[in-house]
């Protein structure tokens, strides 16, 4: 019983870490960080972290009500209920500002995932397994008409529901080996997960750009991430030119990857596991790599 309640527990902290490390990483095109707002007159660094620690008790309650179990339409309902009461809670915190409704969907589903097997250290398992659970329909979802269902109709793209159902290929096949590959090369930490976050900017069609600046701003930006990776990554001095042109195009066209931003902070979600084996991580200090 500890046990179940320190794991759950646990994968909750260290979800609300992966968003609020991914909101701290500065610089990030479009996107809120320290040191910019990006394309959001909306947002703040401040409310991103409070908004990222309002989903914490969602979260361990995704968590708990998955442990052992596995993919099935009931649990798929519970998690939905669940996780629409997170983005009430998000919604709470911001005064109605939409802060992390794409990656309470992205994080809820993988926090379900590691909880129903507990000491799963494949990602890849992890991920396709959430996969499976976002193939059950939600039935309960209310038919109204949001930002993400008006451009996938408009463009025929997959966005984040069609993301999730394939098992998250973005994270599997460009986010982690990025990352991993990144490291490798003995990269600081903050420029691997910028480089990731361009990776997947460079290929990732996402709802937040299209809704905002339309198939040319997506195009553009798919063009400009690609070159920065073509130049070397973010760590070269021509990659970090054409990084400097990304940003100011976003902002230039009000288009921001929101998208991307979830899929990087689900990726880091993914990464804890890896690294510290979360199952039975009873030492874990809430929120310590956290600044306050
Ligand atoms: C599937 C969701 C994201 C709705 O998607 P839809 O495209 O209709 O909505 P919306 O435009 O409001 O939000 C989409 C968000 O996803 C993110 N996103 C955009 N493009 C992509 C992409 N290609 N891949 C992944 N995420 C993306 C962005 O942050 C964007 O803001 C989700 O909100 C939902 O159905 N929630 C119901 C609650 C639920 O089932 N929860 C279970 C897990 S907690
Ligand atoms: N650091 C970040 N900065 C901005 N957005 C982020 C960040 N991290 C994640 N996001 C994601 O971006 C989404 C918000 O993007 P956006 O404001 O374009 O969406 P929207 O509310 O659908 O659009 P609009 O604001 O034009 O009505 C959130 O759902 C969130 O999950």
């Amino acid at each position: 019983m500890e046990k179940l309640q320190t794991y759950t527990e646990n994968l909750a902290i260290l979800a609300v870490r992966a968003l609020i490390e991914e909101a701290e990483l500065t610089p990030k095109p479009g996107l809120v960080d320290i040191e910019s707002t990006g394309s959001h007159h909306d947002m703040s660094i401040e409310l991103m972290i409070k908004s990222a620690k309002s989903l914490e008790p969602a979260f361990r309650e995704i968590a708990k009500v998955s442990y052992g179990r596995v993919p099935s339409q009931e649990l798929r309902e519970e998690i939905a209920a669940i996780g629409r009461q997170g983005e009430i809670d998000m919604f709470q915190a911001t005064g109605g500002v939409n802060t992390h409704k794409g990656a309470i969907w992205a994080l809820g589903l993988l926090v379900s995932s590691a909880a129903m097997n507990p000491g799963e250290t494949s990602l890849d398992h992890i991920a396709k397994k959430a996969g499976k659970l976002a193939l059950f329909p939600d039935r309960n979802l209310p038919q109204q008409i949001t930002n993400g269902k008006r451009v996938k109709e408009k463009y025929g793209v997959n966005g984040a529901l069609g993301e999730a159902q394939q098992g998250f290929p973005h994270i599997r096949n460009i986010c982690l080996p990025v990352l991993y590959d990144s490291r490798s090369r003995g990269i600081k930490e903050d420029l691997c997960r910028l480089n990731t976050l361009i990776a997947l900017m460079a290929s990732l069609d996402d709802t937040c750009i299209l809704h905002r600046g339309g198939a040319g701003s997506l195009i553009a930006t798919k063009e400009l991430a690609s070159e920065i990776l073509i130049l070397g990554g973010v760590w070269t001095q021509t990659g970090w030119k054409v990084l400097e042109e990304l940003s100011q195009f976003l902002i230039k066209c009000n288009a921001s990857p929101g998208g991307s931003a979830d899929l990087l902070a689900a990726t880091l979600f993914l990464d804890y596991l890896y690294k510290n084996n979360t199952s039975y991580l009873s030492e874990f200090s809430k929120y310590s790599l956290i600044r306050k």
